[in-house]
């Protein structure tokens, strides 16, 4: 592929003088810095580190950085182009290099009055796609489009995979408070058939809208997933009302009319916008008949304000700027491998695994947008679950263990609708308790003075102290909220999204590619022929023949 050189000036982490001055500082100062001391001798340090966007407020004292390092990372963020770069997306500049594409999910919860790159084919079609979802969302709420033999639809169910599912179901689960009454969502995404093999049992398809939801209209699982849907449909209706039952969001016309979408029901989006930040196109269709058109639009809304703070702020109060910067401080001074992402709320229960393709997909590669090997280390490994499920499962590793892990705690002071009496009080002091006592730790000391004044003998306070002490001085980051109202999720999504997009412009990376998922799908398409056909297989490794042999 004739690949056009890059029209951002890419300027590579190595080759900046402040990369080496970072170093210097993480060997001489902070590689054995206490945040306790820091804490002691910096007054001032809760107001220096904490930032507000939007709704958001962002507390970030509880890490490994001071006034020098904030000067530093602030300087690594203009040295490496990074206001440039936020302009460059803006602007619908050819971000995306090896796809030559725009990188434009910001115009889709723009103004028109924003006038965001304009020009860019497709972009003045926002409005009109938008003024569609808003008919269609509301002719199904009214029973004006409905289901075989007039009945109105009780059940949504969106197929798709990847950036066609996990945002989409991440943001329909986190507002459930906001769900229409009446209807109910359901996700198929997975190859093996068992989530739709599932709904057989539990869904009417007479009052069932299946929604197709894929930018290619071509990935395997989804279309697979809704031909089964469809026979589903056609077995039990009829072929007459697979018409009526089946809605699609992608940017091939083409294949949905081959599938059968009629034209009212399709919504088309554009290659400028990424299959991960794709949940603010047509992609949001079960999300907007979910929760109605005006909950949709908030959440657009939100995304919106946060897109002015990124595209405005200084870096220094640059709510997703400053988190990218953290984020390269730990992966590539500290040697951070992973972060975790715990939500003290269960309503963000698959945030972790949206992020997971936010950031693996964006940010895994090792090549830097000329074509050379990146030297540096990108895309951290996302994990997470909520608290306090999380506390009994793998805090302990967290408090104890040998790996360096940072944190992203995301709090809500108020839960939407019901639940604001004790519970909601308890999921605020467990998460306030967990980044407290990760950084303050409990000494050897405290737990010997402890268990000898509980009656310990001395022998076994002792040989126990060590055991109990957490060595404290761990990092952390809070979020906090009033409650995850749409405005509030648009505003966090769009956090981590812009997040994402810094650090790989620091690794002066393309963040909006993924071919590294492209060798196994090729493979996986030979073997289908030889497991279906059970053929011989003459692969290019003995293991896989032998453990094809034995699935047979
Ligand atoms: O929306 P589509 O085209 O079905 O793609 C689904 C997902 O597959 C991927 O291409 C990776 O396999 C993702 O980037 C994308 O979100």
């Amino acid at each position: 592929m004739n690949v056009p050189q890059t029209k951002l000036s890419a300027r590579y982490p190595l080759d900046l003088p402040v990369w080496q001055e970072l170093k210097d500082h993480y060997r001489t100062k902070m590689k054995r810095a206490d945040m306790r001391d820091m804490f002691k001798c910096d007054k001032r340090r809760v107001e220096r580190f904490t930032l507000d966007a939007g709704d958001l407020h962002l507390d970030y004292s509880k890490n490994l950085i001071n006034a020098e390092t904030q000067k530093l990372l602030a300087r690594l963020t203009c040295e490496a182009g990074v206001p440039a770069a936020i302009e460059s997306m803006f602007t619908g500049k050819e971000l995306n290099i090896t796809e030559e594409r725009s990188v434009l999910h910001v115009a889709l919860r723009s103004k028109m009055s924003d006038q965001i790159a304009l020009e860019v084919d497709g972009v003045r079609e926002i409005w009109g796609v938008l003024t569609k979802i808003e008919s269609f969302v509301e002719a199904v709420h009214a029973g004006k489009i409905a289901g075989e033999g007039g009945k109105r639809f009780t059940d949504i169910v969106n197929i798709g995979i990847g950036g066609s599912d996990l945002g989409l179901v991440m943001a329909t689960n986190a507002l459930r408070p906001y769900w229409r009454k009446g209807l109910r969502f359901h996700a198929v995404s997975n190859i093996d058939g068992t989530q739709l093999a599932d709904l057989h049992s539990e869904l009417d398809p007479a009052t069932t809208l299946f929604i197709v939801c894929s930018k290619t209209f071509t990935t395997l699982e989804t279309i697979t997933n809704a031909q089964a849907a469809r026979a589903w449909v056609k077995d039990v209706l009829g072929e007459e009302a697979v018409v009526r039952h089946f809605a699609a969001a992608s940017t091939n016309h083409a294949a949905m009319d081959a599938f059968g979408i009629s034209p009212e029901f399709r919504f088309g989006f554009w290659d400028w916008v990424g299959g991960r930040y794709s949940l603010w196109s047509a992609v949001g269709l079960s999300l907007a008949l979910m929760v109605g058109i005006d909950h949709f639009k908030s959440v657009l809304a939100g995304a919106r304000r946060m897109d002015m703070h990124f595209r405005t702020a200084p870096a220094t109060e640059n709510m997703p700027v400053v988190m990218a910067l953290l984020a390269v401080w730990y992966s590539n001074f500290f040697g951070a491998e992973s972060q975790a992402i715990l939500p003290y709320t269960n309503r963000l229960d698959r945030l972790p695994a949206y992020l997971q393709q936010l950031q693996m997909e964006s940010n895994g590669k090792s090549v830097r947008r000329d074509g050379r090997p990146v030297k540096v280390k990108t895309g951290q490994i996302i994990w997470g679950e909520p608290g306090s499920n999380a506390q009994h499962s793998f805090y302990q590793l967290l408090h104890q263990g040998t790996r360096f892990v940072p944190i992203d705690f995301i709090l809500p002071v108020e839960t939407v609708g019901e639940g604001n009496g004790l519970q909601q009080k308890l999921a605020i002091a467990n998460c306030l308790a967990q980044s407290e006592a990760l950084m303050e730790g409990y000494s050897a000391d405290d737990a010997r003075v402890e268990m000898r004044a509980a009656g310990v003998a001395a022998g076994r306070a002792n040989s126990l102290a060590r055991h109990k002490e957490h060595a404290g001085n761990r990092p952390s980051s809070t979020i906090l909220f009033r409650a995850l109202t749409p405005a509030v999720l648009g505003q966090l999504i769009a956090l981590y999204e812009h997040k994402v997009f810094v650090e790989g412009t620091l690794y002066g990376i393309n963040s909006f590619d993924q071919f590294g998922v492209e060798l196994g799908k090729h493979l996986a398409n030979q073997l289908t022929a030889v497991v279906q056909q059970d053929e011989a297989y003459n692969g290019r490794n003995i293991s896989t023949t032998a453990l094809l042999k034995r699935s047979r």
